[in-house]
């Protein structure tokens, strides 16, 4: 049984206050992209994950292997897991991982879940979790994890420009709450923005681009100084808008379409890797 499942941008990560669960209230608009882990299950009688990428823990803290147990605690499975979307990159690769996992295991099993069934276990695992079990593009309220569809018109041509070693996502939102602190900034009560609702059903990637907008750009830019030199060299190759992927360190350009996209691909050099992908693209899904 095997999963295809997508990485995810963030178009608008507004952070409210810190809440009393350590999580902070979000407005968080997710858009899946055509970057793609696959998760293959097979019977075992024991959680058994296998990756091609070394950096991938193997043992029960693997978020695929949280998952499997999620749906069906002391059951076993092989997981094996092929990485395309960075690791701790501020794409939800983890995330997907797990999402994938539910999707092919309760498929190997027979269990006949509904996707919000999986989406109220996933959510349990992770904020990003739902999300990639949705696709498409959607409005994240909450954690994150309460999710409303959007519209979006046509396809939007993204390059990811992808960085040697990553981010802790936990320590990112640390560093955006010291910031915070350290300057008197009140978090505001976040809303979802006009513009960029507008951009969307209107299919404007310029528009797009002008409203993206990413509330822990300045913690992940403080953790990894080197990330404000990719973005204004994205920029001064004339991508239509510039931000940091989530909790980074992945950085997101927006293009004109897909020409523009593998241009700006090659020309970027002060990263490990850039790559194109499109967007939006439908969740985790059978292949
Ligand atoms: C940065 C994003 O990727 C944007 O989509 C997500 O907000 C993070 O989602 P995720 O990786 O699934 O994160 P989780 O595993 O749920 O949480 C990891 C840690 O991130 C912080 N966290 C996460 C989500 C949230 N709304 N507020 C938070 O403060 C918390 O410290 C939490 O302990
Ligand atoms: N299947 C998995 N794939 C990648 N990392 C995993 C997986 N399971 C657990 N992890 C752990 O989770 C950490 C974060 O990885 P992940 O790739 O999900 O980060 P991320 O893409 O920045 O997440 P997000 O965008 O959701 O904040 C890794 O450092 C790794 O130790």
């Amino acid at each position: 049984m095997t999963v295809r499942v997508p990485a995810k941008v963030n178009l608008q990560l507004s952070v409210g206050p810190l809440r009393d669960d350590g999580f902070h209230d979000l407005v968080n608009v997710f858009q899946a992209v055509s970057l793609y882990d696959e998760v293959t299950a097979s019977e075992s009688d024991r959680v058994e994950i296998v990756c091609d990428h070394a950096d991938v823990p193997l043992g029960a803290d693997n978020l695929a292997a949280r998952a499997a147990h999620a749906l069906a605690p002391g059951r076993g499975v092989r997981l094996e897991i092929k990485k395309t979307i960075p690791i701790a990159g501020g794409m939800a690769g983890g995330s997907a991982d797990a999402a994938a996992a539910l999707v092919a295991c309760d498929a190997l099993w027979n269990l006949g879940k509904t996707r919000e069934e999986l989406m109220e276990i996933g959510g349990a695992l992770g904020s990003d979790v739902p999300f990639a079990l949705l696709g498409g593009t959607a409005v994240g309220t909450g954690k994150g994890e309460v999710l409303r569809p959007m519209v979006a018109a046509g396809t939007f041509h993204w390059v990811f420009a992808l960085a040697d070693g990553g981010l802790s996502t936990p320590q990112v939102y640390g560093e955006c709450d010291r910031i915070r602190e350290a300057t008197g900034e009140q978090a505001a009560w976040p809303s979802l923005s006009g513009p960029l609702a507008r951009a969307l059903a209107d299919g404007d990637a310029a528009a797009l681009g002008a409203a993206l907008v990413n509330d822990l750009q300045p913690a992940a830019i403080m953790l990894r100084r080197s990330l404000h030199r990719t973005l204004d060299e994205g920029r001064e190759l004339g991508a239509l808008g510039a931000l940091v992927s989530g909790s980074g360190p992945t950085c997101a350009f927006l293009a004109a379409d897909e020409m523009h996209a593998r241009e700006l691909a090659v020309s970027l050099t002060s990263c490990r890797e850039a790559v194109v992908a499109s967007g939006p693209v439908p969740g985790a899904a059978i292949v």
